[in-house]
């Protein structure tokens, strides 16, 4: 990973100290309960991952935690400083949301902007090189690859530098070259915060995670978490790491199928 004097701050300068408990959360949808009594704490400044099949509510948890689920919803977010969780959150939502009229280097510098605050366009440039697309900063979002958008949108992410960060697929549009890129990326700039993130991938969850939950079922469940030892980026090689794997793969359903094939 590249590094220069003007690397962006990293969190583990200034770690997130509060931890997040969800309680008796419940989500219907057309009077369907996708999950209800579903109960997960987010310890501060830890990673946690959470998979499960297309459908199970992933993205329905990670939207519940930032406050963006309407409708039929009740349950507490509760933070241990007392502090409300609003407004303490970064999202990155599994479609880019660029907007299109704007470069990709106004995108990343788009929360500031709409808080009226100075963007600090020196970080943004760093974010930006560090996601490969220092020479796509003046480009609109129509003119870049599925790939690209996504990158923008991480680096648009990093940029916020919240003490909470939730993630939706972040790299499922990249190559794998750059995916392990931006998952070191990831892991270097969000250490010592807090973040939720759901990915397809068991091996991205045991390299960021330390805690990985599968959910599974209907109304959705979420089993006990998985706790790779070390810390992240993990080495996806490692025996233990592969073994874990196989126990994600096992609570996704992995065995079920095998035998229905
Ligand atoms: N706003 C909504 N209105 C009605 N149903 C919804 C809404 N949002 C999600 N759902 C339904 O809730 C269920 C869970 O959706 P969700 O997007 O959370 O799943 P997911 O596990 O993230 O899926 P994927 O891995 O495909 O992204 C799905 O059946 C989906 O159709």
């Amino acid at each position: 990973m590249r590094s220069t004097e003007h690397a962006p701050q990293m969190a583990q300068d200034n770690p997130t100290r509060f931890d997040i408990a969800l309680r008796a959360a419940r989500v219907a949808f057309n009077g369907v309960d996708i999950f209800h009594d579903l109960d997960l704490t987010l310890q501060a400044g830890s990673f946690t991952c959470l998979l499960g099949p297309s459908g199970v509510g992933k993205s329905t948890l990670l939207r519940y935690f930032a406050g963006l689920v309407e409708g039929d919803v009740s349950g507490t977010i509760t933070c241990s400083d007392n502090i409300a969780l609003t407004g303490r959150v970064a999202y990155m939502a599994q479609q880019d949301l660029l907007l299109p009229w704007r470069s990709v280097l106004e995108n990343v510098v788009l929360g500031a902007v709409l808080r009226h605050e100075k963007p600090d366009y020196e970080k943004a440039s760093h974010l930006l090189t560090e996601v490969g697309l220092r020479d796509a900063a003046n480009l609109r979002p129509a003119e870049l690859s599925g790939g690209m958008k996504q990158r923008a949108a991480l680096a648009r992410t990093l940029m916020e530098d919240r003490p909470v960060v939730l993630m939706d697929e972040p790299f499922s549009a990249l190559d794998p070259l750059n995916r392990l890129r931006l998952q070191e990326l990831a892991a270097q700039v969000l250490r010592g915060k807090t973040v939720l993130l759901v990915t397809h991938d068991p091996l991205e969850a045991l390299r960021l995670g330390d805690r990985v939950h599968v959910l599974t079922g209907s109304p959705t469940q979420l089993q006990d978490a998985i706790t790779p030892k070390g810390q992240s980026p993990r080495n996806i090689a490692d025996p233990e790491i592969l073994a874990q794997q196989a126990e994600l793969l096992g609570q996704l359903g992995a065995e079920r199928s095998e035998g229905a094939a």
